[in-house]
């Protein structure tokens, strides 16, 4: 089965072509796909099924609006609603093999449609749509509480602003939260100001653990970041204006908000390509 790994500053994804819906992708497919020593590695697993094979009904009923949909894996083999950087690092490869023209069109995801702009080469941006702001809440990490922001970009998200370096947290261990107010979980950014518009960013990804990037987690950041300098902006009220540079481990991304939706904008890489073992890759399990 042929696989094309890449990444979108440094969040990095093994990609699955399966047009057709042919590939009964399990998550313990997934998880040993994402495998560091064990398999290909990665932080999650792109699958490329034309919407119509979705094979979701709820997916499926975007087919005449989208012909692709991302069907993403975390790397435990979780699914989630949406990834900012996965839905960038997609796009590519439909160009790069030759399944989409460059230029604007729409992307099926489990968050609905997803509108990107795209060259040839370059960069790739996409309308994340508009980010749900929904009031306070908490992250532990090593027994310290962390004031966040909780904003739905499809998936969850809690973005703490913190004083220090980002680079001195201890992130080994997944941080604490509110299961009662998060009961499928949360991604957990932690982002410092470090200057007009500008944040550094770490983030512990539900599923994945610490990632070197989070696309839906840096709109997270820049919506948290907005909404400190306006305290008063009250949950599920207006989403706050401006342009924002997050800086993550693996290199920079942009935001943009423009009080209805989002943007998000960035490199979009594909490394390499090869084949997997049919047989390793599916463990006795159905390929239809
Ligand atoms: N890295 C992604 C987000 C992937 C999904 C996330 N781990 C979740 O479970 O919600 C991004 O770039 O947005």
């Amino acid at each position: 089965m042929r696989f094309i790994k890449g990444h979108g500053t440094e969040n990095d994804f093994v990609i699955l072509p399966d047009p057709d819906g042919r590939l009964d992708l399990t998550a313990g497919m997934a998880a040993r796909l994402c495998d560091r020593r064990a398999g290909v590695g990665a932080d999650g697993v792109l699958r490329v099924v034309r919407t119509k094979a979705a094979g979701e009904p709820e997916v499926e009923a975007l087919a005449g609006d989208a012909e692709w949909f991302m069907d993403y894996r975390n790397a435990d083999g979780s699914v989630a609603e949406m990834c900012g950087n996965g839905v960038r690092v997609f796009a590519r490869y439909l160009v790069d093999a030759g399944l989409a023209a460059p230029g604007e069109w729409d992307l099926a995801t489990r968050s609905g449609l997803r509108r990107i702009v795209l060259g040839e080469s370059g960069d790739v941006s996409v309308d994340m749509g508009a980010p749900a702001y929904q009031g306070g809440g908490e992250a532990f990490v090593g027994g310290r509480a962390y004031e966040g922001k909780r904003v739905s970009m499809g998936n969850p998200h809690l973005a703490c602003r913190i004083d220090d370096p980002v680079a001195a947290l201890d992130l080994c261990r997944a941080p604490d939260f509110d299961q009662a107010a998060f009961p499928e979980g949360v991604n957990v950014e932690f982002f410092r100001p470090v200057g007009d518009n500008h944040l550094e960013m770490r983030v512990y990804e539900r599923g994945s653990g610490e990632t070197r990037s989070c696309g839906t987690g840096t709109v997270a950041a820049a919506v948290a970041a907005a909404i400190g300098s306006a305290p008063d902006t009250p949950a599920g009220g207006g989403i706050p204006q401006g342009e924002w540079t997050v800086d993550v481990l693996g290199g920079r991304l942009t935001v943009t908000l423009d009080g209805q939706t989002s943007y998000l904008k960035g490199p979009a890489v594909l490394v390499a390509e090869g084949e997997i073992r049919r047989d390793w890759l599916t463990e006795g399990r159905s390929v239809r």
